[in-house]
């Protein structure tokens, strides 16, 4: 093995890109610290809260650059905070980094249920997360979660979301009775959605999950015009029928260029609890299949987990994503997935080098 430098090491790693930004981290003061002691080395490296989920596979990926640049070397990447990069807003007072849609084409789909645990997942990673539930002739979210009361105004008339535990929840559940139809005329919907979102209090945020109405483009128009969007999630099961409504809401979201950030598979399977064995229900891989034939990514599939029907329907689905790893693990694996399709997004379109810093 040649002698390891200091200087060997940061030129293993400098050119890889930020996750967030897409900048080389070599530029962007990310790596705060390489110290070299004989054939190991210890790297220090700033990732900001945005690319929680992948932090380790940042850090592997570092690794294996420093090993093949001086084989036989030891590399031990160490992540510390960074937020010298300040959240992008597209409307006044946003202050969110990522604004992801998630959609369907077809109802009960379990749309809702993979928005909120999305969120869930992304949070429990150590991103910030807010979620907002436009689903606004059947909003589920508040039940899901477990969520009552009403949205208090402040005196600068925004609107103070409902907390589950520290991440901020906005759904048109929160405003009307449970069992009341919601009956909206277009210049209505379209002035509750802008509300929702650049009127209430979000914070700053690195993600805002915004759980979509199936089917209708209009909340997607409405929502693109008033902030940039980082991407969407197509959910289906995998059965032809939800398949081929998939491929309507993949070819809405393009009509108004959001960028497609993959499909789920929900219900991809049922896990008998009683034998061990599983049953493929609605079929297994054809949103795989369909996600390939369309060219956008497959983020992974969510088992039908009686468990998360049960804790939907009595409210403690963030309790059971806060404590129970195995039924968490699917949705994990898909949040990684969003991360790093959105890194790769970065990487190909790397953000101005000028953002301010916070
Ligand atoms: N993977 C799963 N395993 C078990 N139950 C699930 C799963 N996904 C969703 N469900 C259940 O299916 C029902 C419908 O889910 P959800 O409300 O998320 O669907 P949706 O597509 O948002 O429906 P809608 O369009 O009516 O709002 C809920 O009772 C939910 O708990």
């Amino acid at each position: 093995m040649s002698e390891l430098s200091i200087e060997t090491v940061r030129a293993a790693i400098e050119s890889h890109p930020d996750p967030e930004t897409g900048r080389p981290m070599g530029k962007t003061g990310q790596i705060v610290e390489v110290t070299v002691d004989g054939k190991n080395a210890h790297i220090k490296l700033g990732l900001s809260s945005h690319s929680a989920a992948i932090a380790d596979e940042v850090a592997a990926m570092l690794e294996s650059k420093v090993v093949a640049a001086s084989p036989g070397a030891n590399a031990k990447v160490e992540v510390v905070p960074h937020h010298r990069i300040a959240p992008r807003s597209g409307q006044a007072g946003l202050k969110i980094k990522s604004v992801i849609l998630v959609g369907s084409g077809k109802g009960g789909v379990g749309k809702s249920t993979v928005a909120a645990s999305l969120a869930l997942s992304l949070q429990q990673f150590g991103s910030r997360v807010g979620l907002m539930d436009a689903d606004v002739y059947g909003p589920s979210v508040p039940q899901l979660l477990g969520l009552e009361g009403r949205p208090a105004i402040t005196e600068a008339k925004r609107i103070e979301p409902i907390r589950c535990g520290d991440m901020p929840v906005m759904s048109m559940g929160f405003l009307v009775e449970r069992d009341q139809a919601v009956i909206w005329r277009g210049p209505m919907l379209h002035g509750s959605i802008n509300q929702f979102l650049g009127e209430t209090e979000w914070g700053e945020l690195d993600y805002l999950i915004i759980d979509m109405p199936p089917g209708t483009g209009d909340v997607a128009l409405t929502l693109s015009q008033a902030v940039p969007i980082a991407g969407s999630v197509v959910v289906c099961t995998p059965q032809e029928v939800a398949l081929l409504d998939a491929i309507k809401a993949i070819s809405m979201f393009r009509k108004v260029n959001i960028p497609i950030l993959g499909m789920v598979e929900n219900m991809s399977g049922f896990l008998c609890p009683d034998n061990g064995k599983t049953y493929d229900i609605f079929g297994r891989g054809g949103a795989r299949a369909k996600a390939e034939e369309l060219d956008v990514p497959f983020l992974g599939g969510l088992p039908i987990d009686i468990g998360l029907r049960i804790a939907g329907d009595e409210g403690r689905l963030a309790e059971v994503m806060a404590n129970d790893e195995q039924a968490r693990a699917p949705m994990d694996k898909i949040a990684r997935a969003v991360v790093r399709n959105l890194a790769s997004k970065a990487a190909a379109a790397p953000a101005k080098p000028s953002l301010p810093t916070l």
